[in-house]
């Protein structure tokens, strides 16, 4: 038993946290901070990557302050994070040349398009197991590449780095020293080849990318440089992306085992094993981690809005001061009501991948109100989920027989049990929602040798287990009208437009 700790650092979509986890993977500490939404442009996302940094290295603060850390208590420092979203940098002043692009944005619709007309689809979707859409990464830095005054050509000199999160934050971390991300992250970049995990030539000739601008591509659990304190140097050793971090933190080390996570978006992956799966159901086939060089695979449903549609609720419409208040507001909902809310503000990710669909309010009358309205709109995450788990059992031939979630969302009581009624099979909730941050500080301890993969089979504590209530009847008429709800909102902008 250790009495030193680990500190995760999750950079998430709306915030930047650090997590302190002593060595029964019991949540110690916690720092939060929220940052700016930029949305310049219809389906445009953005975030001040400069901001981002700062609150990231603001929250790693006041953790160390709040808890007195000196550097000899922290064993490693692990880093999970909001996936795709995609910074250019300038090498030498560490100045972003333009916003983060965010995994959310839609400005590359039109080029993805273009791409899929010219047979482009097939050949990415075998060497990176994406779809083609402007989720990833490659388009949005071909975009900066073009948009941005100089950004080619000193790009092209050789003055210009690529990151995403991980990598922008790693940079940061260790004053500059390095540049670099793992495999997981890289994988959503759409210009790594996943069976070699190298970054695939013939695509960064595709979209006009300097290779010199790429970080290196490390292992999930491997040295990633070190942060300075107070003369010390504490040891970086685990990086994943967010979804990733969520499996390796649900511990689901074993081939078929799966996770759901609800925070922004939601994102359910199965660990494939060593092998990849290619989806037949719309979705990806992706890097879950790479250790020692060994790459382990998953399969993906991404799910772009969940918990974005709760702060909706609470930002846009004002029906709810928190996130938390939208179960009260949901249990007050008539329950004869056939809203319906499919919250595609950001398109459809999986399975549907319609760039074009929005989000949309159907079967309103003249008593729907702000609980009718709110109880669809957390209904809308869990029919969401439901179609990605048919997926995802049609493509790894695995029937799941439950479904272990984690994530800010699925705090949500309301949530939790509709979810289990809609799949109609038990939701396993752990006592730490924060498996992200977890998974992060598992790979971290792993490499300094502070956990044994033996230590980490043990430590998984479940909170609650809801069971399905509501009949299978009840829930093929929801289900039906799930369906035709989302064939209406599909396809709702003009490609032209
Ligand atoms: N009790 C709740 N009920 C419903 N949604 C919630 C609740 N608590 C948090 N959320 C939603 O979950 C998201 C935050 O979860 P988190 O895992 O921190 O996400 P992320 O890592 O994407 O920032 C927010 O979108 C918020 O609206
Ligand atoms: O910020 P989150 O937790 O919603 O995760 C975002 C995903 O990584 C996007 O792919």
């Amino acid at each position: 038993m250790s009495d030193k700790m680990i500190i995760a650092l999750d950079q998430g979509t709306t915030s930047s946290r650090a997590i302190l986890f002593n060595h029964a993977a019991e949540i110690v500490g916690v720092a939060q901070q929220e940052f700016t939404q930029h949305y310049p442009g219809d389906a445009w996302v953005e975030h001040d990557a400069q901001e981002i940094w700062d609150t990231q290295s603001s929250v790693l603060a006041s953790l160390i302050a709040e808890h007195k850390l000196t550097p000899d208590q922290i064993a490693a420092i692990g880093i999970t994070n909001q996936r795709e979203t995609t910074v250019v940098w300038d090498k030498a002043t560490g100045e972003p040349v333009y916003n983060a692009i965010v995994w959310q944005d839609r400005r590359t619709a039109a080029r993805c398009d273009e791409l899929v007309k010219s047979g482009w689809d097939t050949k990415i979707r075998e060497k990176t197991g994406l779809i083609v859409d402007s989720y990833f990464s490659a388009t949005k830095l071909e975009w900066i590449l073009n948009n941005v005054d100089g950004a080619r050509a000193r790009a092209e000199r050789g003055e210009l780095l690529f990151g995403t999160i991980d990598t922008w934050v790693i940079w940061n971390l260790t004053g500059g020293k390095v540049h670099a991300t793992d495999a997981s992250n890289a994988a959503r970049t759409m210009l790594l080849n996943i069976d070699d995990g190298d970054w695939d030539q013939e695509l960064l000739e595709l979209f006009g990318i300097p290779a010199q601008m790429l970080p290196e591509v490390c292992s999930s659990s491997d040295d990633f440089g070190s942060y300075s304190l107070e003369g010390a140097e504490i040891p970086i050793t685990g990086v994943a992306g967010d979804q990733q971090a969520a499996l390796f933190g649900q511990t689901c080390f074993e081939q078929g085992m799966a996770k759901n996570t609800y925070g922004t978006g939601c994102f359910m992956l199965m660990n494939t094993g060593a092998e990849r799966v290619d989806s037949q159901h719309g979705l990806l086939t992706t890097i879950a981690w790479s250790l020692d060089g060994k790459i382990t695979y998953a399969l993906e449903g991404s799910v772009f809005i969940a918990g974005a549609a709760v702060q909706w609720l609470r930002d846009e419409l004002q029906f709810i001061e928190s996130a938390e208040d939208s179960e009260a507001l949901a249990e007050q909902a008539n329950p004869e009501s056939q809203v319906v809310v499919v919250p595609a503000f950001a398109g459809l990710g999986a399975p549907h991948w319609d760039m074009y669909a929005r989000g949309a309010i159907f079967g309103l009358t003249r008593d729907s109100g702000r609980a009718e309205i709110a109880k669809a709109t957390l209904q809308s995450l869990a029919y969401q989920i439901y179609d990605v788990l048919n997926a995802m059992q049609q493509d790894s031939g695995i029937e799941l027989s439950q479904l272990n979630v984690d994530g800010g969302a699925i705090a949500n009581d309301f949530l939790a049990q509709f979810q289990a009624d809609v799949l109609q099979k038990p939701v396993i909730r752990p006592k730490v929602l924060e498996s992200t941050a977890l998974g992060a500080a598992y790979l971290a301890g792993l490499k300094v040798g502070y956990w044994t993969f033996d230590d980490l089979s043990k430590v998984r504590d479940i909170e609650r287990t809801f069971d399905p209530k509501l009949s299978n009847e009840t829930i093929t008429r929801l289900l039906k009208r799930w369906n035709k709800a989302v064939e209406r909102a599909k396809h709702w902008v003009d490609i032209d437009e």
